[in-house]
């Protein structure tokens, strides 16, 4: 998927990281700056040439199939792993150097799998790691307070469930008040309620100016979510850009679905008929199609003129998960 106009930043909203033919120089207003960045394991190149800029506070998200190289590229932003080849900058220093200790403070990681101590209490783990840390130990009952747990403190984590270690997990990590944060699938065992809520307290942290990058295989919940994403196939960033940029730029149809009065079935049938749509079906009364983008007013003026006809319908953009079939295989 190199060849995408999507690959091309000209092709994407503002914001989108340049390409390795334009690179610019490493520095400006970015929180996180990668350039050419390689990881080779034997044979196995997990990261190939990535070039990517996080905007300080944007929320990023960077998604790819299994063994895409996600985890492999969160190690080396984290400094946890050193690259092959290429230059990572986090908050403006290189995170190999003498100087990345001091930033490292600044970072916040939440890992795909967290480990916890079961004998410990969900306060006495914060604590334990504000130590580690070096960070107050009046931030822990805040933390915890921060990510819905202030009332299980003081049980120990061995009674917690899945979605409750997920979030002590998330309150280490804000340990220090991280100015970047990397979320690796950071709603794993999460109800529908805990997601929404932890989505807000990551909008909130943007709004305050941290920047952050989240791993995730529920298309469906980055989709509204994130300012940004960054498509990964085979190591390398083959896409990105806001979720409508990439929407537009590969030009899926939009879904039409209608609900017709049976009395106006036969009328609603012959304009459809007439109209430039694709995979038109029916189900009964209701009818669903595939509509260009660009024809999207004209049908929606001729159906408008079908009043009584037609009961409902409703345009539906193409999902994420649509965009990322388009674009990671
Ligand atoms: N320590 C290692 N030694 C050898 N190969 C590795 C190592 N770690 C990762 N790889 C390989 O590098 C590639 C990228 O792996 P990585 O774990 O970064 O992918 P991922 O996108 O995080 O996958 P997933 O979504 O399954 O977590 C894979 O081919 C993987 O097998």
């Amino acid at each position: 998927m190199a060849s995408s106009p999507l690959s091309n930043p000209e092709a994407g909203l503002a914001g989108a990281a340049p390409v390795a033919a334009s690179r610019p120089s490493l520095a400006g207003d970015s929180a996180i700056t990668l350039r050419g960045v390689v990881k080779q394991y034997g044979a196995v190149r997990a990261v190939d040439g990535v070039d990517l800029d996080v905007r300080r506070g944007e929320v990023l998200g960077l998604i790819g199939h299994n063994g895409a190289g996600k985890s492999t590229l969160f190690k080396m932003m984290l400094g946890l792993l050193a690259p092959t080849a290429g230059e990572i900058l986090v908050q403006g220093a290189p995170v190999s150097g003498r100087g990345f200790r001091a930033v490292r403070r600044g970072i916040g990681y939440l890992p795909e799998n967290v480990v916890l101590y079961d004998n410990l209490s969900g306060l006495e783990t914060l604590r334990f790691m504000a130590r580690l840390k070096g960070v107050a130990q009046s931030e822990c009952s805040a933390a915890l307070a921060r990510v819905g747990l202030g009332h299980a403190g003081q049980r120990a984590v061995r009674g917690y469930s899945k979605g409750m270690r997920q979030r002590l997990g998330f309150a280490q990590a804000l340990l220090g008040k991280p100015q970047v944060l990397f979320l690796d699938e950071p709603t794993t065992g999460l109800d529908p309620e805990a997601i929404r809520a932890f989505h807000a307290t990551l909008r909130e942290l943007s709004d305050e100016g941290v920047t952050l990058v989240i791993t995730s295989h529920i298309l469906a919940e980055l989709q509204d979510r994130v300012d940004r994403l960054a498509i990964l196939t085979s190591g390398r960033i083959t896409a990105q850009g806001s979720v409508q940029s990439l929407r537009e730029g590969l030009a899926l149809p939009l879904r039409l679905e209608l609900r017709v009065a049976e009395s106006g079935r036969e009328a609603v049938r012959q304009a459809l008929c007439a109209l430039p749509l694709e995979g038109l079906s029916w189900q009964g009364l209701q009818a669903t199609a595939r509509c260009a983008r660009e024809a999207k007013m004209a049908v929606l003026a001729a159906l408008a003129g079908l009043r009584g006809a037609v009961l409902d319908l409703q345009l539906h953009e193409p999902s994420l998960e649509d965009v990322f079939f388009g674009l990671a295989h």
